[in-house]
């Protein structure tokens, strides 16, 4: 039902604070307000502009804001938020202009605040209308430069300045700003690309076949998830880096299959497009996330996928010994290759996280490897851009499971523009090469006992 009325930008500081509180996610809370209040295309538009730019932008905008507040520690959260959001606008927008922007941030401190409040909020605005914010030069370290201008936490950018050179790290803070280009993947056992896109464009929807994986099509304008295509079954939402992961499965035919970490099912879905007699068994750990993978079967009519809640670091008591042809271990991890679509993941996320995360990932693929058969393939696979949870928990598996070897097959498997990028058994997609999700895929070959 449509809710009373309330301006979009009243809508994105609830917004703010909710995130801020960490009682949401960005992305969650975006599209639950989007339904509530039925916002127009435009206003839902403007909406996410504001909201999620100055969630990606905070650490830049409370640097511009740091000269013009007294006590930032002693101003209430909701009006840092406000101030926040205002100057994101005044700085990086130019659709509004600065006096409309002062003035509706007025109004929302009236309403929100006392007196005090109100003339705060209009003297920090008016006061950086009239003389601009701070630059980046006058910090002196160029690391916390990069951090504070593409707003990264610091230990963050140090981390993979060490890990990646400084080059690479500079190149994936700026496209982590970007807004990302909706893609969807063509569920092949329906309809081919070339219908699918013609279908799409009389829909009205702006797409083109992507000239990197063939069964994906890029989004220019208008959501997809909306489309008659995507009721039908025709299409599924997902990133192009994320598709990779089932070119690197290889699944085929008859083959049995593991996905031990499945929920909301997109690769399942995906690999089991792939299959003609073949079976996906997908596992989660909760039912509700188990009902998901269920649903995207069901719209997509794929029979092929059975799914089940489990904790995949004990798989080993559902099923036989060496029953898989291919296993997928698309493990939980610290979604540092996600931030263009959840920008408030890169504050929350610490060192403890990516090392509590890397023992889980290491267990599970403990668990998988003597489920997988001789010659069959084990597939590692992150949305996440860290050498802990990647290369070293690849490395770890290698070292400890001597039944395994690199599969260097895996760049035979990958699209053409990819190859490249592929090192021995192993492959890290960085968001700035092909403007998709920063992604990590390893592939292991069990060895066929003589
Ligand atoms: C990266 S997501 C998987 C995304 C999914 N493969 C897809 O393509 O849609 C990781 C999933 O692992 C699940 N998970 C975390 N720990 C698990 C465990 N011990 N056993 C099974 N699933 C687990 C989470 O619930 C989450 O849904």
């Amino acid at each position: 039902m449509k809710q009373t009325k309330k301006g979009v930008r009243d809508i994105a500081l609830d917004i703010l604070e909710s995130v801020e509180k960490n009682q949401a996610y960005s992305n969650l809370m975006l599209n639950n307000v989007i339904n509530k209040y039925q916002l127009s295309s435009a206003d839902s538009g403007l909406l996410t502009e504001i909201s999620y730019g100055t969630i990606q932008r905070k650490m830049t905008l409370d640097y511009f804001l740091k000269p013009y507040i007294k006590n930032p520690k002693k101003t209430q959260s909701w009006v840092i938020n406000l101030l926040r959001m205002s100057v994101y606008q005044m700085v990086y927008l130019d659709k509004v202009p600065d006096h409309a922007i002062l003035f509706e941030a007025v109004e929302i401190a009236k309403r929100r605040g006392h007196k005090g409040t109100t003339s705060m909020v209009n003297g920090v605005l008016r006061n950086i209308q009239r003389n601009g914010v701070a630059s980046f030069e006058e910090i002196e370290d160029e690391s916390e430069r990069l951090a504070i201008r593409t707003s990264h936490p610091i230990w963050l950018v140090k981390r993979w300045i060490e890990q990646f050179g400084f080059e690479k790290t500079a190149d994936m803070c700026e496209v982590n700003l970007t807004a990302p280009l909706q893609t969807a993947r063509v569920n092949v056992k329906k309809i081919s690309r070339s219908e699918l896109v013609s279908i799409l464009i009389e829909e009205g929807y702006d797409v083109e076949a992507s000239d990197i994986l063939p069964e994906a099509i890029i989004c220019y304008r208008g959501n997809l998830a909306h489309s008659e295509s995507y009721k039908l079954g025709y299409l599924s939402i997902q990133d192009e880096s994320s598709m990779l992961v089932a070119h690197a499965l290889g699944a085929s035919g008859n083959d049995a299959v593991l996905d031990c970490c499945a929920a909301p099912g997109g690769k399942t879905t995906h690999i089991a497009e792939g299959l003609t007699t073949g079976q996906v068994y997908a596992l989660d750990l909760h039912e509700h996330k188990v009902k998901l993978i269920k649903d995207q079967a069901e719209r997509l009519g794929l029979r092929n996928v059975k799914t089940q809640a489990a904790d995949s670091r004990h798989v080993q008591d559902l099923f036989n010994k060496e029953g898989f042809d291919r296993i997928l271990v698309d493990a939980p991890c610290s979604g540092l290759g996600v931030m263009r679509r959840k920008p408030d993941v890169k504050y929350t996320k610490t060192k403890d996280d990516i090392i509590k995360l890397s023992s889980i990932q290491q267990k599970l693929l403990d668990a998988a490897a003597p489920l997988v058969k001789q010659g069959g393939r084990l597939i590692y696979s992150t949305c996440t851009v860290d050498r802990e949870e990647n290369d070293r928990v690849a490395a770890a598996f290698l070292e400890s499971h001597q039944e395994f070897e690199s599969d260097l097959s895996l760049k035979e498997r990958m699209p053409e523009a990819i190859v490249p990028y592929v090192e021995g058994h192993s492959l890290q997609v960085f968001p700035q090469y092909f403007e998709s999700d920063g992604f990590f895929i390893a592939s292991f070959r069990k060895k066929v006992q003589a």
